[in-house]
C-alpha cells in the first residue's frame, strides 16, 4: 500500500467540519461487592477529549483497548450521552439537540463497525439492508429509484448488483464489510466514523477495504474518523492522529508528526512496536515494554494519567494534569516532554 496525500477540502474560511471539545462521557458503574444504597462508581471512558476534523480528512484513532476509542465515536454520532463538552457538526451543537435535530445530522453522519457480519440484520436481504436508511429518511421516493440507488451503490463497493436478493450469510467478511460501507454511503454522508473496520478481516482483504475507503473518499469528499489498533494502518490512511490513553488524548497531530517525532512516551511505546520494512534497521531497533497493567479508568492516577507506566515520570506529574499544547500541526499533554518542531519533519 502506498500512501496517498492528504485528501483534506479546504472549505470557506477553512472551518472545521467537527469541532469536539472537552467531551467527558462517562457510566455509572455498580462494583462489585457494593451495598445496593452505595452511589455507583463513575467510569469516565473520555475524560476532556477535544480535536477537530476538516471535510475530506482523515483522522486515525489509536490506543490500547479501554482507552476509549469506541466510546468517543458512539458520543459523537449519539449513541451514548455526553456528560459534558461540546460537538459541533457543520458549526452547529449536538450535545443537547432534540431527537429530531439529531435524526437530521445522522444523515451526515454513518458508523462502520468491526463485526461486519454481526453488524447486518441476518433476515434482511443485502439489497435491504443498503435500502434501510434511503426509506428512513425518503420514504416516499419511489420503489424504482430505491432499486437503481441501491444497485449503483453496490456497484460503487465492488459487489455485484445482481446480488441484491441475497443474505449477509451468503457473503464473506471482505463482503459484508463492503456491503457495511454501501449502507453507510447511501445516504452520501459527510463523515463516515470507522470503528476497527478491518480488525476481523484476512490481512489480504484489509488492504482492499481500505482502498475501497480510500477511493469513496476522495470521489465523494468524506471525512473519516478512523479508529484501529494496527497502527500501519492507520498511518497508511489517516492525515491526523489522536493518540489516547485511559480516556484522555495524550497526543495528537499530522501522521508525520507523529509517527516521524513520537513526543509522548506512550506515543513512543506505540510506535517502537510498529515493524519497520527495512529488514536491518527492524532487526537493530528497541521496543519500549511498557511496564505494569493499564489502571483502572474508575480510579484513575491523579495529575498525568500514564505517569503510573511512564519511564520519565517524576513527583510533579503526580500534581499537575497535562494539557495538549505545542503547534498546531503537533500537540502533547506531557509535563516532561514538549514538541520540539524537527526541521523538515512536518511538512
Ligand atoms: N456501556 C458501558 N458501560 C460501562 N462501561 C463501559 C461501557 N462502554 C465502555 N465502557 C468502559 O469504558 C472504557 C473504554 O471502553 P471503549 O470500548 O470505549 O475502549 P476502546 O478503546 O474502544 O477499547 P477496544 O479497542 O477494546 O474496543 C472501558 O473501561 C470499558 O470497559
Amino acid at each position: 500500500m502506498t500512501k496517498t496525500t492528504s485528501n483534506r477540502i479546504d472549505v470557506v474560511n477553512d472551518a472545521p467540519l467537527l469541532q469536539v471539545k472537552d467531551v467527558v462521557t462517562s457510566f455509572d458503574i455498580k462494583q462489585k461487592g457494593s451495598y445496593f444504597w452505595q452511589k455507583p462508581a463513575t467510569l469516565k471512558a473520555v475524560n476532556g477529549v477535544s480535536f477537530e476534523l476538516f471535510a475530506g480528512e482523515t483522522l486515525g484513532v489509536v490506543g490500547e483497548s479501554g482507552c476509549g476509542k469506541s466510546t468517543l465515536a458512539r458520543t459523537i454520532i449519539g449513541l451514548v450521552t455526553a456528560r459534558s463538552g461540546s460537538i459541533k457538526f457543520n458549526g452547529e451543537e449536538m450535545l443537547g439537540a432534540t431527537k429530531k435535530q439529531m435524526r437530521l445530522k445522522r444523515k451526515d453522519i454513518q458508523m462502520i463497525f468491526q463485526d461486519p457480519l454481526a453488524s447486518l440484520n441476518p433476515r434482511m436481504t443485502v439489497g435491504d439492508i443498503i435500502a434501510e436508511p434511503l426509506r428512513t429518511y425518503y420514504p416516499k421516493m419511489p420503489k424504482s429509484e430505491v432499486e437503481q440507488e441501491v444497485r449503483a451503490m453496490m456497484k460503487k463497493v465492488g459487489l455485484l448488483p445482481n446480488q441484491v436478493n441475497r443474505y449477509p450469510h451468503e457473503f464473506s467478511g471482505g463482503q459484508c464489510q463492503r456491503i457495511g460501507i454501501a449502507r453507510a454511503l447511501i445516504l452520501r454522508p459527510k463523515l463516515i466514523i470507522c470503528d476497527e473496520p478491518v480488525s476481523a478481516l484476512d490481512v489480504s482483504i484489509q488492504a482492499q477495504v481500505i482502498n475501497l475507503l480510500q477511493d469513496v473518499q476522495k470521489e465523494m469528499g468524506l471525512a473519516l474518523i478512523f479508529i484501529a489498533h494496527d497502527l500501519s494502518v492507520v498511518k497508511h490512511i489517516s492525515d491526523r492522529v489522536l493518540v489516547m490513553y485511559l480516556g484522555n488524548a495524550v497526543e495528537l497531530g499530522v501522521d508525520k508528526a507523529i509517527y516521524d517525532n513520537p513526543t509522548h512516551p506512550y506515543t513512543q511505546a506505540l510506535m517502537s512496536a510498529v515493524p519497520i520494512p527495512d529488514p536491518q534497521i527492524e532487526r537493530n531497533k528497541t521496543i519500549q515494554l511498557l511496564e505494569g497493567d493499564l489502571p483502572s479508568p474508575i480510579n484513575p492516577p491523579s495529575g498525568c494519567v500514564f505517569r503510573t507506566r511512564c519511564p520519565i515520570a517524576d513527583d510533579g506529574c503526580a500534581q499537575t494534569k497535562p494539557v495538549l499544547e505545542g503547534t498546531p500541526d503537533h500537540q502533547v499533554a506531557c509535563l516532561k516532554n514538549k514538541v520540539t518542531q524537527l526541521p523538515g519533519a512536518v511538512a
